[in-house]
């Protein structure tokens, strides 16, 4: 099952929150939603959720126009979060489940399992108010793949949690991928991106600046990075030709560089200079691609 949007635009008044985005998110797959502060994300993830209008375009689910009535089918983690602080963590995920079809004995099967699984079964009968904001975060994500979503949608799931809960959280979401549930999922942390995401896309002030898959992305930016650790100075590639950025490290430097000749050139340049530890060339890191393709222009 593939969702698809077509055109999506989305306006508040004069002001275009989502500007024709085309967008297709294949079957058993996480898909890296990306842009800076009000780039239009969470925007896009309510429509897909049928809990605002459209104002043009299409979305459609395997071929299907989706919206509320296909609430049963998707699952949403918001990025603000929205538990009933006092109710119990049993009574929420009952209520919650209820209203997706379960029954309450499914709903609490379910929660048992996943709350065992995330470590934490002692919650069952607590409030919600009780527990620490990274624990009602795993609550919250139980609430949202309690009814096993065939589409999930994960605004900011890691934020707020620490690196264990994180790792931990990171694992549930490839295990429901792999048992085929699409996943659509919104970070600042690019390294969770390039980390879980073999396609993505990055909204800029509502508009698509780029779409692909990680790979093909990171080969058509053609930017490098060179890290260089040398026991001489590497201070004169600050103004080398081809280099974009010099960034000095206490034992080196690390550059990007335009192409991949520059590093033949820049490598022939340091012979007989004195001894080189390291000469690496890298992949430019989605964090790069991200600072140039959108700015410091954020909203
Ligand atoms: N209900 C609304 N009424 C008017 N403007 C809105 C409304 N909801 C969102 N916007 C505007 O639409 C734009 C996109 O907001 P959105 O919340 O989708 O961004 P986002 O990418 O999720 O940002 P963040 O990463 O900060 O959560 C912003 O300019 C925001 O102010």
């Amino acid at each position: 099952m593939t969702l698809s949007l077509k055109e999506v635009t989305k306006r508040f008044g004069n002001h275009t929150a989502v500007d024709h985005l085309s967008l297709e998110i294949p079957e058993k797959e996480m898909f890296g939603f990306l842009g800076g502060n009000g780039a239009g994300k969470t925007t896009t993830f309510r429509m897909i959720l049928g809990l605002l209008d459209i104002t043009e375009g299409e979305i459609s689910w395997n071929g299907e126009s989706i919206g509320y009535n296909k609430s049963h089918l998707i699952g949403y983690l918001p990025e603000e979060r929205g538990l009933y602080p006092k109710l119990k963590v049993r009574d929420q995920i009952i209520y919650l489940g209820k209203l997706r079809g379960m029954t309450k004995q499914e709903a609490i099967t379910e929660l048992k399992w996943w709350l065992d699984r995330l470590k934490v079964p002692e919650y069952l009968d607590k409030k919600v108010e009780e527990l620490s904001k990274g624990n009602q975060q795993k609550i919250q994500f139980i609430s949202a793949v309690i009814h096993k979503p065939k589409l999930l949608i994960l605004d900011e799931p890691f934020s707020g949690l620490d690196p264990v809960n994180v790792e931990m959280l990171k694992k549930a979401v490839v295990e429901l991928k792999e048992q085929g549930t699409s996943i659509v999922f919104s970070s600042h942390r690019m390294e969770h991106v390039e980390e879980l995401c073999e396609h993505l896309c990055i909204l800029h002030k509502g508009k698509q600046v780029v779409h692909g898959s990680l790979r093909d992305i990171k080969r058509s930016f053609g930017k490098k990075n060179l890290v260089i650790h040398a026991e001489f100075p590497l201070d004169f590639l600050q103004d080398h030709a081809g280099v974009v950025k010099y960034k000095a490290l206490t034992d080196g430097c690390e550059l990007q560089i335009e192409n991949e000749d520059v590093s033949q050139t820049i490598f022939a340049e340091l012979q007989g200079k004195g001894f080189i530890r390291k000469f690496d060339l890298e992949e430019p890191s989605l964090n790069d691609i991200f600072i140039e393709k959108v700015g410091a222009s954020y909203e």
